[in-house]
């Protein structure tokens, strides 16, 4: 009987050997591991994005603190919640309250 190898698109002698595709053909390794390097590639411009958006969360936060204000503005927090919850369903009220917490610390 012939075993199967799961193949994984890993190119021989890669200095890291990339993490096991689940493919059980050399086309789907194929296609699994050219959408990974895309994937890897759009999840380092969602965190720049974040770290971006951290940034300018903290000119907000300085300016209303600066003035005598507080760094927690809730009705501003109802707005983003709704706007990622609107795109992107529940999930997104999840992922909202990550990014707030990223950008102004745990409440
Ligand atoms: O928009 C503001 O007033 C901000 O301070 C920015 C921000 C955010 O990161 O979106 C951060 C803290 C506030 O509680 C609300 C929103």
């Amino acid at each position: 009987m012939k075993t199967a190898t799961p193949a994984t698109g890993a190119s021989p002698g890669a200095a890291t050997a990339p993490v096991d595709s689940g493919a059980r053909s050399p086309e789907a390794a194929e296609v699994i591991g050219g959408a990974r390097e895309r994937i890897d590639a759009l999840d380092d411009r969602i965190i720049g994005l974040v770290q971006e958006r951290m940034a300018v969360s903290a000119v907000v936060q300085e300016a209303r603190i600066g003035s005598g204000g507080r760094r927690v503005h809730l009705a501003r927090e109802m707005e983003v919640l709704s706007h990622y919850r609107d795109a992107l369903g529940k999930p997104g009220t999840q992922l909202a309250m990550t990014l707030l917490e990223l950008c102004r610390g745990r409440v």
